[in-house]
């Protein structure tokens, strides 16, 4: 039986609590503004990836100089900022942004990467530099607007930032890139008013190269949409061709692809998204497309289609399959009966209208596909915007005419095909050359989308967002009002019931601007080497579906007022801080309702992606480090009682220490702030009394207890053969790390294993980063020969050392300790996405240890590795522990998972 230590740790320490001096009340007040001066410094803002190509950097000048000039041979300048695709209804435009500021390549990381063998002859790995690429819709009708924010952010200049813009270079040399109709149609209007000149793109290319480009690039590009169900497709990308892609714009194009470059377009249809909306308007006086399709919703197309029912005396036409509910002639009611116009009711004619359309759509794609033995169609063109009863119309049109053979697909980005498209035809774009991995999408708040009930505007800086954002939250009630999903079924057509995404409210377009992130290009990550298989890893434990969500939209609100708090804190408490704490804090509930309203709304969501989408968020309006106060103190607590723990360990022999070291890493990963219930642990005792107290309740077994297999092989099978190199991904500060993860790092060194401790790129809750470890080991080190000579062979102690290296200059070569950045901002890590520095260190390691609840149970519980691996973690939520363990809450786990 598994011990159980839940409710002992809270009662213990309630009663070892009390009358203590209450550390955790006081961490606001001493907030530290060096220590926020040194984040400050070192880290890139509102990033959480490094953005630019590294690959090649090298030192221009000596190693010894302070801040030595770096070259960065594979940066490149050639890049196209901005595509448009001008439709009739509306203007999708696509800008490349990139980053001026220079990611500082300090000695640490440079010592690393030289060990690493990173610094290989500046090959050029790839072609363009780390971006972001945006998304905007404008209405055509509101092509001023478009043209202000072209202008606004110069992107018709390359950006403010670009060398063309620098340089002078004039206006008339500028070609854009466009397609759609408006580039032949506004041409004039764009050379008068920005001076440019738009080079034409053919539509069908562009609409193809962009489709092929995001079911290449984008990881949850690609969903089904049945029965009011999302779900994503991973799609293969050596079994992708050939497709059928039917794009409904106003009307309707029905291409065969096969390849890159190679398609045909083999039908469409004139009967598309202008007709909806031109009919549409016609009878029902409505303003504009989102104002019909909303009226849709509350329809009830019974009173206009005759159906089936309608003709056999309400009975079904069971021989040939079709329910009396089954439409059989849309607006066939009409002729029947002796009415105006004016007498049917405009959501009954919208809903008929989209009805007949959509399943004629999806009726004449099916066929074509047929005519071409096809199994795959994508639907992309803004008729759909996302909208789920079209989308579950085309669905069931495809299912019920192929009988399940062929299947309807849509893309989240699908009105953007052509312009992403148009951006991918100029040279040099560099785009081609990228994997999904390279791209990572982000969610920011205020993303300039024009339309709808709410007008994002271009934003600038910071200022005006938060701004913004103020206006958004104000107007925004239908925002965060979730879509009602599910109406029961009263009607259908073909023999199919009517689709049941049906609800009163559509989503506004405000709303759907959250659906199409900003596309951060980062040619630096990769792909970790040692996961046994990159295709069917999946970095989330458990799914995140609406139940699962509605547990941790709560736990994620309940905890938004003190994180607001500590973020506000952290940045000295002034006015502007609480205007951002604010803004973030909107921001982030925005999120939230979205998800809760639709959970797969920016692509399969896991747990790990709604805590990054958290970091995210603070990072977004600003805050450097929420916690850099509170990891300070517990970084200082813990390294003031390191000295005694390792005297402890030492005198212990090497099976007991061995022990003693796994239960002193699951002990202190108690100190998580993320934790509800660790949080009010806090209160109740110092950092010391709660990790004697965590110690104390160490019984074995745990819940998952694999030590004695670990024992096995680091003290038996690997006795004269020690791992040569250990990754050990480390969790939060202080006792975590200090106290938890550097003593077992030092037993690995003292086996001979070279040790590399992998740390967080950007701060995440209270989890070290790999910019702060240095200092920590540097600290620890001035107590431990062992820790000090192996930091110095890794290069760390370059300047915390220069006094006292004088010690060291006869002591024999050591194995060394390392610190590289995993490429993360999270409390998780995702293999898929990693740093190119932890890809380097894995090639030569041959044990993994990944600690605390984020990186080991939340995501990768169920990873297989190529290695060796140990997964280490306290359970600090009941209802997870439950969920994965059949536990309780404190419960620990040890997972071993040795190759053979
Ligand atoms: C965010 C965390 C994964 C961090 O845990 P860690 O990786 O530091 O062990 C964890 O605190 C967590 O899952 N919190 C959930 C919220 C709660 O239980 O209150
Ligand atoms: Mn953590």
């Amino acid at each position: 039986m598994a011990a159980n230590n839940s409710g002992s740790i809270q009662e213990e320490l309630g009663e070892g609590g009390t009358g203590v001096k209450r550390e955790a009340e006081e961490e606001e007040s001493t907030s530290s503004s060096a220590a926020q001066a040194t984040a400050t410094a070192m880290l890139p803002r509102s990033s959480s990836r490094p953005q630019l190509d590294l690959s090649g950097a090298a030192i221009h000048g000596t190693l010894e100089e302070r801040d030595p000039t770096i070259l960065l041979p594979n940066q490149s300048d050639d890049i196209s900022h901005l595509a448009l695709d001008i439709g009739g209804s509306l203007i999708k435009l696509i800008y490349f942004s990139r980053h001026a500021e220079l990611s500082t390549e300090d000695k640490r990381k440079i010592s690393t990467k030289r060990r690493l063998g990173m610094f290989n002859g500046g090959r050029r790995s790839y072609p363009i530099l780390g971006g972001r690429l945006h998304f905007v819709k404008f209405e055509t009708e509101k092509l001023n607007e478009c043209l202000d924010f072209i202008s606004s952010k110069q992107l018709h200049r390359g950006g403010v930032d670009s060398p063309s813009w620098r340089s002078g270079a004039q206006p008339d040399d500028i070609l854009i890139k466009a397609t759609g109709g408006g580039a032949y149609k506004y041409a004039d209007l764009f050379k008068e008013r920005l001076g440019v000149s738009l080079e034409k793109e053919d539509e069908m290319d562009c609409l193809v190269a962009g489709a092929n480009f995001l079911l290449k690039a984008i990881r949850h590009e690609a969903f089904t949409h049945m029965d009011g169900h999302k779900e994503y497709v991973q799609i293969d990308q050596n079994d992708l061709f050939p497709f059928l892609l039917v794009n409904v714009g106003s009307g309707v194009s029905i291409i065969k692809v096969d390849g890159h470059g190679k398609f045909q377009r083999v039908s469409g249809t004139n009967v598309g998204g202008g007709t909806y909306w031109g009919l549409g308007r016609l009878m029902t006086k409505c303003k504009s497309f989102d104002e019909l399709l909303e009226l849709s919703q509350r329809g009830d197309n019974s009173t206009i289609d005759m159906l089936v029912g309608d003709i056999y005396g309400g009975l079904d036409y069971s021989k040939i399959g079709l329910s009396a509910s089954t439409i059989a002639s849309s607006f066939g009611k009409t002729i029947s009966e002796n009415k105006e116009l004016s007498d049917y009711r405009p959501e009954d004619i919208s809903l008929s209208l989209l009805r007949m359309i959509s399943y004629n759509i999806g009726q004449i794609s099916y066929l074509n596909a047929l005519r071409y033995g096809l199994k795959r169609i994508f639907f992309g063109g803004f008729f759909i915007r996302g909208h789920a009863y079209t989308m579950d119309t085309i669905s069931f049109a495809v299912n019920f005419w192929s009988k399940g053979e062929a299947q309807a697909m849509f893309l989240r980005h699908e009105g953007f095909l052509g312009a992403l498209g148009a951006f991918m035809s100029y040279e040099k774009h560099g785009l081609d050359d990228l994997r999904i991995h390279h791209l990572v999408e982000r969610f920011p708040m205020g993303a300039p989308y024009v339309g709808g009930k709410i007008h994002g505007p271009p934003l600038g800086d910071l200022n005006e967002k938060i701004s913004w954002m103020e206006k958004f939250v104000q107007k925004g009630t239908q925002i965060i009002a979730p879509v009602p999903m599910g109406v029961p079924a009263t009607t259908g057509m073909g023999g199919f019931e009517r689709p049941t995404s049906k609800g009163d409210i559509l989503r506004s377009d405000a709303s759907a601007a959250l659906n199409v992130g900003v596309l951060h290009l980062v040619p630096t990550l990769d792909v970790f080497p040692l996961l046994e298989d990159p295709k069917t890893y999946e970095p989330n434990t458990i799914d995140l579906d609406q139940d699962e969500f509605k547990y941790w939209f709560k736990i994620l609100s309940d905890h938004l007022p003190d994180l607001v708090d500590k973020a506000v804190a952290s940045e000295g408490g002034t006015d502007d801080a609480k205007r951002r704490g604010d803004a973030f804090s909107h921001a982030f509930s925005a999120h939230l309702a979205r998800l809760m309203e639709e959970p797969a709304a920016y692509g399969k969501f896991g747990l790990a992606n709604l805590l990054e989408l958290r970091e995210e968020c603070l990072r977004e309006f600003q805050f450097v480090d929420a916690y850099i106060s509170i990891k300070q103190r517990e970084n200082e607590a813990s390294l003031a009682v390191l000295p005694d723990l390792l005297m402890e360990l030492d005198s212990m022999n090497e099976e007991a220490r061995l022990l003693a070291l796994i239960e002193g890493v699951l002990a202190a990963n108690i100190f998580d702030w993320g934790s509800r219930a660790c949080v009010e642990l806090y209160h109740k005792g110092t950092i010391i009394e709660i990790y004697r107290m965590s110690r104390k309740k160490m019984q074995r077994p745990w819940r998952i207890d694999d030590f004695d297999m670990f024992k096995k092989r680091m003290l038996t099978d690997r006795k004269d053969q020690p791992y040569k190199r250990a990754l050990l991904f480390v969790d939060n500060s202080g006792a975590d790390v200090v106290l938890g993860m550097l003593p077992l790092a030092r037993e690995l060194l003292r086996h001979g294993s070279e040790v590399v401790l992998v740390a967080n790129s950007l701060p995440a809750l209270n989890d070290v980063t790999a910019n702060e470890l240095p200092e920590i080991i540097a600290e620890a080190s001035k107590h431990c020969g062992i820790l000090r000579k192996a930091a110095e062979a890794g290069g760390l102690l370059v300047d915390a050392m220069a006094g006292i290296q004088d010690d060291l200059k006869d002591a024999p070569e050591s194995v060394p300790l390392m610190v590289v950045e995993n490429g993360c901002g999270s409390p998780c890590i995702d293999f898929r996405q990693v740093s190119s520095e932890l890809a380097a260190a894995a090639k030569d390691a041959d044990l993994l240890i990944l600690e605390g609840m984020g990186r080991s149970l939340h995501t990768n519980l169920n990873a297989r590795f190529k290695c060796d691996a140990l997964k280490l973690a306290m359970v600090k939520n009941q209802r997870l522990a439950e969920k994965l363990f059949n536990g309780n809450i404190y419960d620990c786990i040890c997972k071993f998972e040795p190759v053979s």
